[in-house]
């Protein structure tokens, strides 16, 4: 799970991600989505959930929060690029919503 994802092994896993708003991140082999809320302690409540999941996981987001919203930002520093856990938390990301 910790290796990096090869050019020929990540379309699969990051399309589907791609399609739904995350982005690749200009200079950085990582993905990034900004996520919107009601309120303040949505946003923070949700950065609750997460943290929970990267804990159980051992893989962090890099992560900024302004107000109502939370810009994320995955990859796996370990291996200095994207692999499968960045895939699985953002998937996870997705449904915490
Ligand atoms: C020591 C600890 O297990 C490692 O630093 C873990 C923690 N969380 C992590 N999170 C992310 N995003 N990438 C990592 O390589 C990583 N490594």
């Amino acid at each position: 799970m910790s290796e990096r994802l090869s050019e020929e092994t990540r379309g699969p896993l990051l399309d589907p991600l791609l399609k739904n708003g995350w982005q690749m991140v200009e200079g950085r082999d990582a993905i990034a989505k900004t996520f919107t809320f009601e309120t303040f302690v949505d946003a923070f409540g949700w950065m609750t959930r997460v943290a929970i999941w990267a804990e159980k996981w051992n893989h962090h987001p890099e992560w900024r929060n302004v107000y109502n919203r939370v810009e994320v930002v995955l990859t796996t520093h370990d291996v200095g690029g994207l692999s499968a856990l960045d895939a699985k938390l953002a998937r996870k990301l997705d449904g915490l919503v």
